[in-house]
């Protein structure tokens, strides 16, 4: 069976062929902060990365023949795990997700691909995965509820390829898995359930390459009514424009570290300071699983990067295990999901 899959990242977007568990083709790129800042909304971006997809198909001679497509998911309402169709209430919510991020794409550009195919179009494991507990919801405004969304397909895909090598179960096992992309997400995850994590859009927890992380409130409050910004000025402050972003106007994170190794400031000061909000957020994770906990791994692509992997190992390594696993299994991990839907091994599940 021939599967396409598509993710639409904050920073990239990524395109893999699978032959049954054979990748046999990957594309996709990192797209420059330019590139995609030039668009004023995530929907604006939507003809781009289309095009973006079915020219490197083209590109590489790769026939719309597929038994199925099948995308990271996006920002819908709270859902189990598992694989969904895309159906015209999926991509109503997502045109009109009140969150914007990339992922909101990668439904619709499936579902546009697998017509041309005339084959189904599927997400799994979409950002909005929420197990939380329930005492990880209250925020100290009542009107402020915590949400649950993050990296779920990565981690889930990470955690599971982790508990094999060891010979274990993922339902067996207590993790913390901190996915360090455009966007950084660090999730507590006991007995194969993601109890709690910080919400890697709205501006909580570690900043990262584009995202603000946990703010001053009072302080964001009085920039809100300054009267020198907009709402989507703020909001962009926050995810998009924010992190590394707003301090070296870069998500390059492979310059950015090659100069931080070098001791080149500002770089140092701030790719340092980001990692010390990862630490921290770990030890918080450490903290939400009772202090039992198997592993941390540490994956994403900045987990290529040996000078951040070091730094944040020496600050957390006295805690438990570290594993580094690198990039992201989001590829296979979907691959693998639309398979089993072919075969009949996983349910399909109706949005
Ligand atoms: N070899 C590398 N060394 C350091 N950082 C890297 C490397 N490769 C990719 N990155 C960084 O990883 C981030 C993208 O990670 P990824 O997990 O692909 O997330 P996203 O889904 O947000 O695009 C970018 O900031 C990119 O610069
Ligand atoms: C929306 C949460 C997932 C996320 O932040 O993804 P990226 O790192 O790809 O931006």
């Amino acid at each position: 069976m021939k599967i396409l899959t598509i993710n639409p990242g904050s920073t990239s977007t990524k395109i893999a062929v699978f032959e049954d568990e054979r990748m046999v083709w990957t594309g996709g790129a990192h797209h420059k902060t330019d590139e995609l800042h030039r668009f004023a909304t995530i929907n604006d971006q939507y003809e781009y990365r289309r095009r973006f997809v079915l020219n490197q198909l083209e590109n590489a001679g790769m026939a719309l023949d597929f038994d199925a497509v099948i995308a990271r998911g996006g920002l819908l309402r709270p859902l189990s795990g598992g694989v969904y169709a895309v159906n015209e209430r999926m991509k109503h919510d997502l045109i009109n997700a009140v969150m914007q991020h990339s992922c909101n794409l990668g439904g619709l550009i499936a579902d546009d691909i697998a017509k041309k195919c005339g084959c189904p179009a599927y997400i799994a494991d979409p950002v909005v995965v929420d197990e939380m507990q329930p005492k990880a919801r209250l925020s100290g405004m009542p009107q402020l509820e915590r949400k649950s969304v993050f990296h779920a397909l990565n981690q889930k895909a990470v955690a599971r390829k982790y508990a094999g090598a060891t010979g274990r179960k993922y339902e067996d096992l207590n993790l913390i898995v901190a996915h360090l992309g455009g966007g950084i997400s660090i999730g507590a995850h006991r007995k194969g359930r993601v109890i709690d994590v910080n919400n890697a859009l709205n501006g909580e927890g570690p900043f990262s390459p584009e995202r603000a992380g946990t703010l001053p409130a009072e302080e964001l409050v009085k920039m809100c009514f300054s009267g020198k910004y907009t709402q989507k000025q703020i909001v962009s402050m926050i995810h998009g424009k924010g992190g590394l972003v707003a301090h070296l106007g870069s998500n390059d994170m492979i310059t950015i570290s090659a100069k931080a190794e070098a001791g080149e400031e500002p770089y140092r000061l701030v790719l340092d300071a980001m990692l010390y909000t990862v630490a921290k957020q770990i030890g918080a994770m450490y903290v939400a699983l009772t202090g039992k906990v198997d592993a941390i791994i540490l994956t994403g692509g900045i987990a290529y990067s040996s000078y951040c992997i070091e730094n944040i190992r020496e600050q957390i390594e006295y805690l438990a295990h570290v594993e580094v696993i690198p990039g992201e299994n989001e590829m296979g991990s979907l691959a693998f999901n639309a398979l089993g839907v072919l075969k009949g091994t996983l349910p399909l599940m109706e949005y």
